[in-house]
């Protein structure tokens, strides 16, 4: 379902393209940006595409780095200053939109989101009424914001002579964020040599995502172009999806602010402390040996709910948890027993975990359906929907 973009978007998309041209830059998949009434602003090909085409290639000019303060006087301040890749990015997105339209990004700039709702804004009143996993997804977060918005502050009043406010912040560690690609491996950390690994790429940022195509996507040395090349056929006219990574719901929503229906990837976390309350519950008593052989088979791990029932590691640490340590057995004999043929104690154990969970989403709904007033808390009531969905299945698996 395809809507019209509005007027303003289709200016500033025109003057990019014009200013993408005077460096070489041609639109080889001939994709045209479109609002799509599902995944709102993105690209739609004009023609049909087959696996194996470029989408999109993207001239080494084009690419907005924080290798761009190189030839500015505070490089060298800059690159002693500890940044990570991504705050100098945000410091340099924030320096040119500063420029206004002296900047050489000014046309890339101003097709940028003027607005982003993310789950980091949520007060902490509306915080304190979702369960712990989720909760403690999103301190973490504000926290990464909070330590980024110090380091990015103190640099932009260096190059700037003036303080930065929050909001303005925001704004460009989100652009960043949800937009940035990583160009090298790296360690992540800003220096004369990293400054280049993460950067902004005009008009291939306007492409969505789905986990139902498959890219590759990379820095192509032989054409000095970023490039993606699409895996998957797409129809004409209709829109042209990339995959940013295997991301489930809550990942998708707090990187990026948005979730993907029905998406295969969900997972609701575990935590080895769920198991250990079960267990003081129940009264499982856990032997030194117990717990020496879950650290040493790493069954902490990797702990969660997934769509087609718990992980692996649940199953086995269940059965490490209820089986009779007094009678000596073989780890393996233990751990590759069939769980459909699982004692009493595991399916008690499991079902402790999920009413515990169950009770936690449906009290969290409750609450939050009385506030159902903004984008973001009509994404969570629907992300704890999908979390029931996930515990229920779980019973049966
Ligand atoms: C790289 S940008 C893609 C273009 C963006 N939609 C725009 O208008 O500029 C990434 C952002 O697009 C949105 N997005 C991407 N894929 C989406 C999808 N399948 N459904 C809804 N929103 C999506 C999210 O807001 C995400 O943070």
């Amino acid at each position: 379902m395809v809507d019209r973009i509005d007027p303003l978007d289709i200016t500033n998309i025109k003057a990019l393209s014009t200013w993408m041209k005077t460096q070489n830059w041609r639109n080889i998949a001939k994709l045209e940006p479109c609002r799509f009434k599902d995944s709102g602003r993105g690209m739609r090909t004009r023609k049909g595409l087959e696996a194996g085409q470029l989408l999109v290639q993207i001239p080494r000019l084009l690419l907005m780095t924080a290798g761009g303060f190189r030839s500015s006087k505070e490089w060298s301040w800059l690159v002693d200053k500890n940044l990570s890749c991504h705050d100098a990015l945000v410091l340099y997105l924030l320096v040119e939109k500063n420029k206004r339209d002296s900047s050489f990004f000014h046309a890339y700039i101003k097709t940028l989101p003027e607005e982003f709702s993310m789950p980091t804004d949520l007060g902490n009143e509306m915080i304190c009424m979702l369960p712990t996993f989720i909760a403690m997804k999103f301190q973490d977060k504000i926290k990464s914001l909070q330590d980024s918005f110090k380091k990015v502050a103190r640099g932009y009043k260096n190059i700037c002579i003036k303080e930065l406010g929050f909001c303005e912040f925001k704004w460009a560690y989100y652009v960043v964020n949800t937009r940035a690609v990583h160009i090298t491996g790296s360690s992540g950390k800003f220096n004369a040599d990293s400054s280049d690994c993460m950067a902004l790429v005009p008009f291939l940022d306007l492409l969505n995502h789905t986990h139902d195509t498959s890219c590759i996507s990379g820095f192509n040395p032989d054409t000095n172009c970023y490039e993606i090349e699409t895996l998957s056929k797409t129809p004409k006219c209709s829109e042209v999806f990339i995959n940013y990574g295997p991301h489930d719901n809550l990942s998708l929503f707090v990187e990026y602010g948005f979730l993907i229906p029905r998406n295969p990837n969900n997972c609701l976390p575990l935590e080895m402390t769920d198991f250990i309350s079960a267990c003081n519950e129940y009264d499982v008593k856990l032997s030194n040996l117990c717990l020496q052989t879950i650290s040493l088979h790493n069954l902490m791990k990797n702990l969660g709910l997934f769509t087609d029932g718990p992980s692996w590691s649940v199953k086995a640490l269940l059965k490490v948890l209820s089986c009779d340590w007094s009678s000596l057995m073989r780890i393996e004999d233990i751990i590759y027993r069939d769980f459909e043929n699982q004692g009493l104690t595991e399916k008690t154990l499991l079902n402790c975990i999920l009413d515990k969970k169950k009770g936690e989403v449906c009290d969290s709904l409750s609450a939050i359906a009385k506030d159902k007033s903004c984008l973001v808390t009509n994404c969570i009531v629907s992300f704890l929907e999908e979390c029931l969905s996930i515990i229920e299945f779980s019973y049966a698996n």
